[in-house]
């Protein structure tokens, strides 16, 4: 599995926002998580990243724990296993591409893989932007770039938060079919997480994400 998460359970304050919550997903596995806007999709990312610790419940990422642990072994796990390809693009705006795409390289622990920079780039068409800063990238680029960031530590599980939502129909199939591919290349699963009905045709398995709880639905 590179995904099981066991009745988790949240809340902001006296907000029930997760409540006996499970899921899983096997190694390679394709799914889409549909949920409506405030049904709790970003808070159950940061769960899943350990960005966030639950009430209740467990997730694990291939086999390791993410809960039951400290905040600096959560942000270690995140970076050994886990690429995360958000709506803005998070690179650090000091340095080009290639720069941001190496220090991503080092804090996932794979650093030696040099030619790997290079080979993302190229793959992802980005040949042309290698020494281009975050700000020169066109809104197609940094999408591209944050799945290149994504990719670079060889992650078990890629987890794609609304990848989608703020493109047009022909770049929307475009990014899903990137995503998938590159996915299935690097042996990694596919999580993708947003309120775009328009992937339920793109993405293997769609599941919904259920009234998380009754008051969150509200
Ligand atoms: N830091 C916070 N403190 C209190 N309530 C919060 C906080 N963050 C989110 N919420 C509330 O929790 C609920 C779930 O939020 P979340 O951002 O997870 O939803 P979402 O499904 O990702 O929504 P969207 O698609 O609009 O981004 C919302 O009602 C939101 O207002």
């Amino acid at each position: 599995m590179s995904l099981t998460i066991r009745n988790l359970a949240f809340r902001y304050g006296g907000r029930q926002i997760l409540d006996d919550f499970s899921f899983d997903m096997a190694a390679g596995e394709q799914s889409l998580l549909i949920g409506a806007s405030g049904s709790g999709k970003s808070t159950l990312v940061n769960l899943i990243c350990g960005l966030l610790s639950p009430d209740a419940g467990t997730i694990s990422i291939a086999g390791e724990s993410m809960t039951g642990i400290g905040p600096s072994q959560r942000d270690d796990l995140r970076r050994r296993r886990i690429g995360l390809v958000f709506q803005t693009l998070k690179l650090v705006s000091a340095l080009d591409l290639t720069a941001n795409l190496r220090l991503a390289q080092r804090l996932s622990g794979h650093a030696t893989e040099a030619e790997r920079v290079p080979m993302l780039i190229e793959r992802l068409g980005l040949a042309h932007r290698a020494h281009a800063h975050p700000r020169q990238l066109s809104q197609g680029e940094a999408q591209r770039a944050a799945i290149a960031r994504a990719l670079i530590g060889r992650p078990d599980l890629i987890i794609a938060d609304e990848p989608t939502s703020a493109l047009d129909h022909a770049n929307m199939e475009k990014v899903a079919a990137l995503l998938r591919e590159c996915a299935a290349e690097v042996g990694a699963s596919l999580l993708i997480v947003t309120h775009d009905d328009r992937l339920r045709d793109h993405v293997a398995s769609v599941r919904h994400i259920r009234a998380l709880s009754a008051e969150a639905a509200a």
